[in-house]
């Protein structure tokens, strides 16, 4: 697993970690050895499997066979590999001889190229991160960056434009106003169509410019809509791909709009990519909260025990932010909330809170437990959906924007910017557990949540209590994803004194005072990853295949109903919609009790 093995700085993990700088040391050394492939496997299928299960510290390493063919770089662990020879019969094996050069800064470089760098997410997140990840020492030492967008500008003017949204995490860092300016000498722009091969030959010659000779692992940014995928992807692939080392590319969101659309997409990358080169991000995964809900769910003993229909009543997956589609009217029209937050960033934690236990950390082990619990639910249904739009509002004395204001967005748009929906997962686990979902634009708050509502206890002893509000007395464990990161859980709890009184009250784990550290952005954390090849936070093909079966034929009946919203202000909760819903489920929104607003 990549994430937690990395250096902690002043986290208590500190005593895990190798220290960043020494991660891309500049020395070389070469060692050969003597290792097994499982036969039939052939070397290349081996490499990538000890990729995907490296442990432990990381190294960057080149391989080479003893037949001399190259073979991709990958990290092992410290005592050099994750080979067991004993763990493989004779007759299962075959013994290959390979060269590691440990040849870090000279022998290999990485250049990543942001296409679509003129646009609002290379702004806004993708320079941003990088440029955390270089002040904070996870690049490595030799790396360029390139601009790529048709918008015409020089290299200045990129570094002009990007500098505006760099910033150092925590203020007043050491350095910083340094490390800003080497790092945008780092920065390089390439003005060129998206569907010109031609352009993409002269990125290619540009990048080996910087390369200077070394071996290159090149990562491409698809920050760009989505109908110009497959055309960057044409492009980079056939005209400015890595030769001898690693192409990959980063797929941003929406893939696709349904099953075919999405089917279609896959296919076409894939006439020039492999799968192990798609990095199809969501970047909730990349939360903090949410990376550490596996943590939290198998590495404490209270809670596993409970993670199941016996124990949990309802889970509630809650996205909310306060302000409209400001800007991307004309993208989010086209959408809409459910394909915009709930098939993918909701969806993907619903899948990760409800796996089972991964066979390990290894990315396909938990993939794998993701597609199965993707392909053991409902497929959502109309009557499990209430939809609403937010329309204008005026509130002390400032006028907000209704959906259809946005010059972008058609009149008579039916497209949802709130949605709430009742999912259901049909195995033994969770049989019977509703899953609700609840996310939208233009409302009083931001917030991104998970809520555990926990059963009554049986036969409570101190029923009497909690008079007729027994539902209010029940346990619930909020993972706040953002912003202001906490886990608590409500409790009962005596109040004080000579008489027997409960509240409720809450044992909380709030992130800003328990670590003092500015938690990283999600881009930063998948932008490493994908450097590193660690796949674990990525969509593989088949997850995604089957989280658009579960929401496609809702999303079809939906439009071809052409089901009008609920309209709600501009700054409100959303509509009443959302309560019948969740009362049909027997459920309160935790987030609209009152206790924690
Ligand atoms: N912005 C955000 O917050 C988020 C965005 N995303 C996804 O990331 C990707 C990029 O988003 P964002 O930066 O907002 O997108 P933009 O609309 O800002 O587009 C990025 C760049 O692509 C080029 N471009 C835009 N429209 C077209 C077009 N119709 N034809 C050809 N080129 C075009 C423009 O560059 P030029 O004209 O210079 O070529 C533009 O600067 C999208 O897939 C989006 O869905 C995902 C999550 C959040
Ligand atoms: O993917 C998307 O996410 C953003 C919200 O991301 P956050 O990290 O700021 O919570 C959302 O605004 C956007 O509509 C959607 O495309």
């Amino acid at each position: 697993m990549a994430s937690h093995l990395r250096p902690a700085g002043s986290s208590s993990s500190a005593n895990l970690s190798s220290s960043p700088s020494s991660a891309f040391k500049n020395e070389t050394k070469v060692v050969s050895r003597l290792v097994s492939v499982p036969r039939k496997s052939g070397l290349s299928t081996w490499v990538a499997g000890i990729h995907s299960r490296m442990q432990g510290r990381r190294r960057h390493v080149q391989l080479h066979s003893s037949n001399g063919h190259h073979l991709n770089p990958v990290p092992l662990q410290d005592d050099g590999g994750l080979v067991s020879r004993e763990a493989m019969k004779p007759q299962e094996r075959d013994e290959v001889s390979i060269h590691i050069s440990e040849d870090e800064t000279e022998g290999s470089t990485l250049s990543i190229t942001v296409v679509g760098a003129s646009g609002d997410l290379a702004k806004k997140k993708i320079f941003p991160a990088l440029f955390a990840l270089y002040y904070e020492d996870w690049l490595p030492k030799d790396f360029t960056v390139f601009g790529y967008a048709r918008t015409m500008l020089t290299d200045e003017e990129l570094r002009n434009m990007i500098s505006r949204t760099l910033t150092c995490r925590i203020d007043q860092r050491a350095n910083c106003e340094d490390k800003m300016n080497q790092f945008l000498k780092r920065c390089f722009y390439h003005a060129g169509q998206y569907d010109s091969e031609e352009d993409f030959r002269e990125l290619d010659k540009k990048l080996k410019e910087k390369e200077a000779g070394k071996l290159s692992n090149r990562l491409f940014y698809l920050s760009v809509p989505p109908n110009i995928f497959v055309d960057v992807v044409r492009g980079a692939s056939l005209r400015a791909s890595s030769v001898y080392g690693w192409t990959r590319v980063i797929v941003e969101k929406p893939f696709g709009r349904d099953s075919e659309s999405s089917g279609e997409l896959t296919r076409c990358l894939k006439q020039y990519l492999s799968e192990d080169q798609i990095f199809r991000i969501d970047h909730y995964l990349g939360k903090e909260l949410v990376e550490n809900l596996s943590v939290l769910r198998f590495s404490n003993l209270v809670f596993e025990p409970l993670w199941s229909r016996t124990c949990i009543r309802n889970v509630q997956l809650i996205f909310s932010e306060d302000f409209g589609t400001e800007g991307r009217g004309g993208y989010f029209d086209n959408y809409g909330i459910i394909r915009d937050i709930m098939q993918n960033h909701l969806l993907q934690i619903l899948a990760l809170f409800a796996m089972e236990s991964p066979v390990s950390l290894d990315a396909e082990d938990i993939r794998n437990e993701k597609v199965k619990v993707l392909r053991s639910m409902k497929k959502l249904e109309l009557e499990d959906v209430i939809i609403g739009q937010y329309k204008g509002h005026n509130k002390g004395g400032k006028s907000y924007p209704g959906y259809t204001d946005d010059p972008t967005v058609p009149n008579d748009s039916l497209t949802p910017t709130f949605a709430a929906a009742a999912l259901f997962i049909n195995n033994a686990r969770w049989d019977g557990v509703p899953f609700l979902m609840k996310a939208g634009k233009a409302l009083h708050t931001r917030r991104a949540e998970i809520r555990v509502q926990f059963r009554h206890v049986p036969g409570n002893l101190y029923r009497q209590n909690f008079g007729t509000h027994l539902d209010k007395a029940t346990n619930e464990l909020v993972l706040r994803v953002q912003p202001d990161e906490a886990i608590y859980l409500k409790i009962n709890n005596k109040v004080p004194g000579l008489e027997m009184r409960l509240d409720r009250s809450d044992l909380n784990l709030l992130y800003r005072a328990r670590y003092p550290r500015e938690i990283p952005d999600a881009y930063e954390r998948l932008l490493l990853d994908a450097i590193e090849g660690e796949r674990r936070l990525f969509i593989r093909s088949d997850e995604l295949d089957a989280a658009w079966s579960l929401f496609t034929p809702m999303l079809n009946e939906l439009e071809y109903k052409k089901i009008a919203p609920e309209l709600y202000p501009y700054g409100s909760r959303g509509p009443v919609g959302a309560h019948y819903l969740a009362a049909k489920y027997n459920v309160r929104w935790g987030d609209l009790s009152g206790d924690d607003d």
